[in-house]
């Protein structure tokens, strides 16, 4: 579905991710972990476009698309939920979703997968708690109908019970067909819906592999 090679990205002149080469599956959750720093997000921006890659190569299901403007690797079917997307607060729920897609069935599809929202429909997106305005931001991701969804790590202080529920939403998306790359600093719930991972470390792939051996290694190397 998704694939890197060699992919080397820049800030500031400085090659923050460096030479990453990634195989995303079907319908599947992959897991980015790293501490701050070490380059996620920058990763998940150089596959959106939203930041251009220095070298390498991202195809998309066989086509390369690193070329390809921000805007057009959406509608290729790239979406991207950014670490500080927020909400339009004083637009209702229903509103914040109907700016970004006008097809009533994709809607009805968000609201399934989040019915705690589906129940806030007429409620000012600015009074929804933190994680009910996640929900907002990831369903409005998934209106365009997206093959690969980037997910930049959940805000920080948002209760555990409320953690473990966008994680499950997660999982069923992918397992509805979407593949989603989570980047998290936190190990032990992205690892639980993961079927694959990677940890970045300083830019570099330190370790990649089945959520369970990355686990595995991530525990042995912080013990
Ligand atoms: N806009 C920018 N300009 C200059 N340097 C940047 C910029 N954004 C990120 N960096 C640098 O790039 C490196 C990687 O940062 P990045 O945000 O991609 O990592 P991260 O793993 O997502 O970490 P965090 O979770 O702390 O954001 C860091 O050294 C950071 O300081």
């Amino acid at each position: 579905m998704l694939r890197l090679e060699d992919v080397t990205v820049e800030r500031a002149g400085l090659p923050v991710v460096r030479s990453v080469s990634m195989d995303v599956a079907d319908a599947s959750v992959t897991v980015l972990l790293g501490d701050g720093g070490a380059g996620k997000t920058s990763l998940l921006e150089g596959i959106s476009g939203a930041v251009p890659i220095r070298s390498g190569a991202i195809l998309l299901d066989g086509a390369r698309i690193d070329r390809v403007r921000a805007w057009r690797r959406a509608r290729l079917g790239v979406a991207h939920v950014e670490r500080h997307r927020t909400v339009f607060p004083a637009l209702t729920v229903s509103e914040n979703l109907r700016v970004a897609c006008k097809d009533l069935t994709a809607l009805d599809e968000a609201f399934e997968l989040f019915p705690e929202l589906r129940e806030q429909e007429h409620v000012h997106a600015g009074l929804l708690s933190g994680g009910e305005r996640q929900m907002l931001v990831i369903s409005r991701a998934l209106l365009g109908r997206p093959k690969v969804l980037l997910m930049d790590e959940m805000p920080r202080g948002l209760p555990p019970v409320v953690l473990h529920r966008l994680a499950r939403a997660v999982r069923e998306l992918a397992d509805g067909g979407v593949s989603v790359v989570l980047a998290e600093q936190a190990p032990a719930l992205a690892l639980s819906i993961a079927d694959h991972a990677y940890v970045l470390a300083e830019g570099e792939i330190a370790f990649h592999g089945d959520s369970t051996d990355v686990l595995g290694a991530w525990c042995g190397a912080t013990t």
